[in-house]
């Protein structure tokens, strides 16, 4: 897969630990992160990834910044993009089976070296159930065109 990473100053180094991880997974990087720690604001990086996922230039996005909030309410205004805040492996799992997520955000700054790394492996690797998830997600999207999902 083609994953789009982006990370702000506080996400950086968890950024380096994934892009790692990631391409020794067998999957491509394609960084729209922050190249090091000088402040930069976390809507303009987690926009550039989350876009390249919502147009289809990647398949998945991992977004990491201080606690990952703020990647996923930037992710999730995104057309498209499904995104996950998770601090467990058992938030990713049933991200990915459930909710189809095709965005991960993370925290930079309260997880563990081996919680990133359990994290992400399990959220590339786990597949969506479909089913009666699938017509939960059909709700979602019509919210998403500016429909009620109730009618
Ligand atoms: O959006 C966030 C909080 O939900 C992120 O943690 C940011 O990384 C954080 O707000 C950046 O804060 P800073 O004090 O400017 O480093």
């Amino acid at each position: 897969m083609i994953i789009a990473l982006a990370n702000d100053h506080r996400g950086y180094e968890t950024k380096i630990l994934i892009r790692g991880l990631v391409e020794k997974m067998g999957h491509e990087c394609v960084d729209y992160g922050s190249d090091g720690k000088s402040p930069v604001d976390y809507p303009d990086v987690g926009y550039s990834a989350s876009i390249a996922v919502s147009n289809g230039e990647a398949d998945r996005g991992i977004l990491i910044c201080g606690t990952g909030i703020g990647m996923c309410i930037t992710a999730n205004k995104v057309k498209n993009v499904r995104g996950a805040l998770c601090f467990d492996e058992i938030n990713a799992r049933v991200s990915r089976q459930h909710n189809d997520a095709n965005v991960l955000c993370l925290s930079g700054d309260l997880l563990g070296e081996s919680s990133v790394r359990r994290i992400v492996e399990v959220w590339l690797e786990t597949d969506f159930m479909g089913g009666r998830h699938q017509q939960r997600l059909d709700k979602v999207r019509k919210i998403e065109q500016g429909e009620d999902p109730r009618e």
